[in-house]
């Protein structure tokens, strides 16, 4: 029965020729939904919050509900009750490579490829060692994920001062509308519990990963100043990027502005860079890492 079979295979192959029409079509999606976010792309399309997907705006709206100065105020003392894990930078570097960061609309890479494009990028234009070291770690704060945070809200996302009004510079800053502290009779005014010009060491930045990491790292590093700060408020987007709170800034905040501002261009544009291979780069940063922290780290 040559003709049946022949009927039969010319039907099998039509249908394995369709499944693979399928399985390129489905190819061809998930590289338009990898390409929106990993593909070279123009500055002016990086943090685009109004045509950002439910999952980043969800992720506001839950963190402008929740920052109060409350909570602010127990994180910092469960901060400072305990230790949660020792370890290296390398190590911790790995250990944060399971967390998807739901704020960012502009990465779906892994932890340790956008620590690395970061310091990459840095290197690349011949910046000193310790900002080549800054951009590997300033992310690490994320750890705080992994060490019983309440969800994401409280360790991701652009950073903003609480105590005071809310400022309209915010992303969705309508969101804060759920926050208790918007109608308090001194949260809710300009200068809230704070004085004129009293400098941004003594205002408290909402709870998350740049003010963890660098209250990590003051005292177990060999970074200078700078780098500190390029941590400290590096989400600090309101500040940096949009000019807000200044009358709360004095004249020292004025000059680590400009070193904030020099860090957050590598830090944004490099996540569309080529993935980086963490087993060639090792060694040399090994080295750096050796160079600005003891080899085991309270965190
Ligand atoms: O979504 C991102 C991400 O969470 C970054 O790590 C943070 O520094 C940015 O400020 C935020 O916009
Ligand atoms: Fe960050
Ligand atoms: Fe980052």
């Amino acid at each position: 029965m040559p003709g049946t079979l022949l009927q039969r295979s010319g039907r099998e192959l039509d249908a394995t020729s369709d499944a693979i029409d399928e399985v390129n079509v489905l190819k061809g999606k998930l590289w338009d939904e990898q390409s929106e976010f990993d593909q070279e792309k123009d500055k002016t399309q990086f943090r685009d919050y109004d045509s950002a997907c439910d999952r980043v705006k969800n992720f506001y709206r839950e963190q402008h509900e929740k920052q109060t100065v409350d909570f602010n105020i127990r994180a910092r003392v469960d901060f400072k009750s305990r230790v949660r894990a020792r370890m290296g930078v390398w190590e911790a570097m790995e250990m944060l490579n399971t967390l998807i960061d739901e704020s960012d609309p502009d990465t779906s890479l892994s932890q340790i490829e956008h620590l690395l494009q970061t310091a990459e990028a840095i290197r690349r234009d011949g910046k000193p060692e310790w900002m080549q070291v800054t951009g590997l770690v300033h992310d690490l704060g994320k750890l705080l994920f992994l060490f019983g945070s309440q969800g994401q809200w409280d360790v991701v996302g652009d950073t903003f001062v609480v105590g005071c009004k809310f400022s309209d510079k915010i992303i969705y800053p309508h969101t804060f509308a759920g926050n208790p502290d918007t109608n308090d009779a001194v949260y809710g005014t300009e200068y809230g519990i704070y004085e004129p010009h009293c400098g941004l060491d003594n205002v408290m930045l909402s709870w998350g990963h740049d003010e963890y990491l660098y209250n990590v790292l003051k005292d177990q590093s060999r970074l200078p100043q700078e780098a500190l700060a390029m941590i400290r408020y590096h989400s600090f987007y309101p500040w940096h990027r949009e000019g807000a709170y200044q009358h709360l800034m004095n004249a020292k905040d004025k000059e680590i502005l400009a070193a904030v501002q020099a860090f957050n261009p590598y830090d944004l544009y490099s996540k569309s860079d080529e993935p980086c291979d963490p087993a060639k780069l090792r060694p040399y940063y090994e080295r750096l890492i050796a160079k600005y922290f003891p080899p085991v780290l309270n965190w």
